[in-house]
């Protein structure tokens, strides 16, 4: 059984369809990644996943279950960290965690939580005192209390430094490993890439493409473009055979050798028709 399955889901606000009919899946174990420009339709669509937001047509199964008619049992299936950081109140680290498990049938141990989030340390630290990267795995923490299957994300790490974010995908791919299903959107390609198994673009409400980070928007067939630098100076050769080339060179005295294919970033904004 697919995590999620989508057909012809329609959101219309003032007569405005901001969600045009999206047909997607999402496999158990998956990490699946929406992306899209500001205003494009990812939150509204998932927070009609999430069971927040009603919708006005298609068909939405998400563990099974129409999450508009979800019961206790499926939200607490569910976990969910939203856009926006709630208010902290007074609280420890520890003290909110453990607060959170009684809302769950089967919590985790908040001590392991604490720890699978990097937040250890802080467990003594009023909430109002964290940096935003320790908040927000703080937010993750918060999102697995009740021990979900499925996981989502809005726009994770907005304001994180590199650092922080890179911590921070540490942990969503220690999940992965344990076999959640996830689901975020972003705006960070760079994360998409090292984070999603799968990923989409969403442009004013509809699909525009959708696979691997290797072959969203036919990637994996553009050209490569080789470079290097030899006694008679630098070579660019466009190829869809980089191997070729490169053994056209074997035995050369070459330097700076180099093959790139286009960056998920750059197939992102022709997608969006964005790009420069
Ligand atoms: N409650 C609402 N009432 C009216 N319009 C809304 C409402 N919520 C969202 N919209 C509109 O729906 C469109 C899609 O918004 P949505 O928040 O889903 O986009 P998004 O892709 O998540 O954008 P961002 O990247 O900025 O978070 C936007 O034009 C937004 O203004």
């Amino acid at each position: 059984m697919n995590a999620i399955e989508v057909h012809g889901l329609h959101k219309t606000y003032d007569g405005r369809a901001v969600v045009a009919g999206i047909d997607l899946t999402v496999a158990q174990g998956e990490v699946f990644a929406l992306l899209g420009p500001n205003g494009a339709g990812k939150t509204t669509t998932i927070e009609i996943l999430e069971g927040h937001r009603p919708r006005d047509g298609g068909a939405v199964s998400v563990l099974g279950r129409d999450p508009g008619q979800a019961d206790r049992w499926w939200r607490s299936r569910v976990g969910i960290v939203l856009q926006q950081i709630g208010d902290a109140g007074d609280l420890t680290v520890g003290e909110s965690v453990r607060q959170f498990t009684r809302f769950y049938p089967d919590p985790a141990d908040p001590d392991e939580l604490l720890e699978l989030c990097g937040l250890t340390a802080q467990r003594s630290a009023r909430v109002a005192t964290l940096s935003g990267g320790q908040r927000r795995r703080l937010d993750v923490a918060l999102g697995l209390v009740g021990n979900p299957e499925l996981l989502f994300l809005d726009e994770p790490t907005t304001g994180f430094d590199p650092e922080a974010r890179r911590q921070f995908w540490g942990v969503i791919r220690t999940l992965a490993s344990r076999g959640l299903t996830v689901v975020l959107t972003t705006h960070y390609l760079e994360e998409a890439e090292v984070l999603a198994d799968r990923l989409a673009v969403l442009v004013a409400g509809r699909i525009v493409a959708e696979g691997t980070p290797g072959t969203l928007g036919g990637r994996d067939r553009e050209l490569a473009l080789v470079t290097w630098n030899d006694a008679s100076g630098e070579h660019r050769v466009r190829t869809p055979d980089p191997s070729r080339e490169l053994g056209a060179l074997a035995g050369a005295q070459v330097t700076d050798l180099r093959v790139n294919r286009p960056s998920l970033e750059e197939i992102y904004l022709d997608l969006i028709g964005a790009r420069p």
